[in-house]
């Protein structure tokens, strides 16, 4: 199970993430939230986080210009879109050299399902609550009828405590409807946008041990 760890902004956090060995780790640009870092800043940070290591950053209806330009000011490898910009802005930022997330609401999803699969497989699928950043889970049933194509990663709402239950929801790992990785940013903070260290541990050895 793929690991993301998201919203971070201090080093010890951070590190914290990398030590207890998390696939990726997220940074968010999006304006407005409690987790909100600059390019500057993550620029420092992550010249601490091994190579093998995915580092996200996360952007909402943002231009696409400020997108890559802080992107690359940042030095991200991967840039995580949650505005529901047109899939031809998530080419671009391929184009420009960046890994992809595309980052929906189910409700979203079911509805590109709808108008164009095919953009649906073009980019990393990460399903999220419809408020991003929240805390709050969401309704999965759904995805057993129409699950989406392999190495989509679950958001919203997970914690230490819930991780596997709502996995077991969506069948268990290795079944049709689940995800390659999970994704958690409220779920391992100890209040709104600080993050804790025996949390971030805690969920990954949660979700490695599913
Ligand atoms: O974390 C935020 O504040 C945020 C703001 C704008 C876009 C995305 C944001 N976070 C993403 O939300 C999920 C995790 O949410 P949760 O808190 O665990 O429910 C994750 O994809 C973050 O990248």
């Amino acid at each position: 199970m793929f690991v993301k760890i998201c919203g971070l902004r201090e080093p010890a956090t951070l590190a914290a993430a990398v030590q207890a060995g998390a696939d990726a780790v997220g940074f968010v640009f999006a304006p407005g939230s409690p987790r909100t870092v600059d390019a500057d800043t993550v620029r420092q940070l992550i010249t601490a986080v091994p190579h093998s290591i995915e580092t996200v950053g996360v952007f909402r209806g943002q231009p696409l210009d400020e997108v890559l330009l802080t992107a690359t000011a940042a030095g991200v490898s991967t840039v995580q879109l949650h505005g529901g910009e047109p899939v031809a802005e998530l080419d671009r930022v391929k184009s420009a050299g960046f890994g992809t997330i595309r980052a929906l609401s189910l409700d979203e999803y079911l509805q590109q399902l709808e108008r164009d699969p095919s953009g649906l497989r073009r980019h990393r699928l990460l399903l999220d609550a419809p408020v991003p950043g929240a805390g709050e889970p969401f309704d999965t049933s759904a995805l057993h009828a129409q699950p989406p194509h392999g190495g989509w990663l679950l958001a919203g709402g997970l914690t230490p405590g819930n991780v596997r239950e709502l996995l077991d929801a969506l069948g268990g790992v290795g079944s049709a409807a689940s995800p390659a990785g999970v994704d958690v940013s409220s779920g391992v903070e100890s209040s709104r946008g600080q993050k804790d260290a025996a949390l971030i541990e805690a969920f990954v050895a949660a979700a490695r041990a599913l």
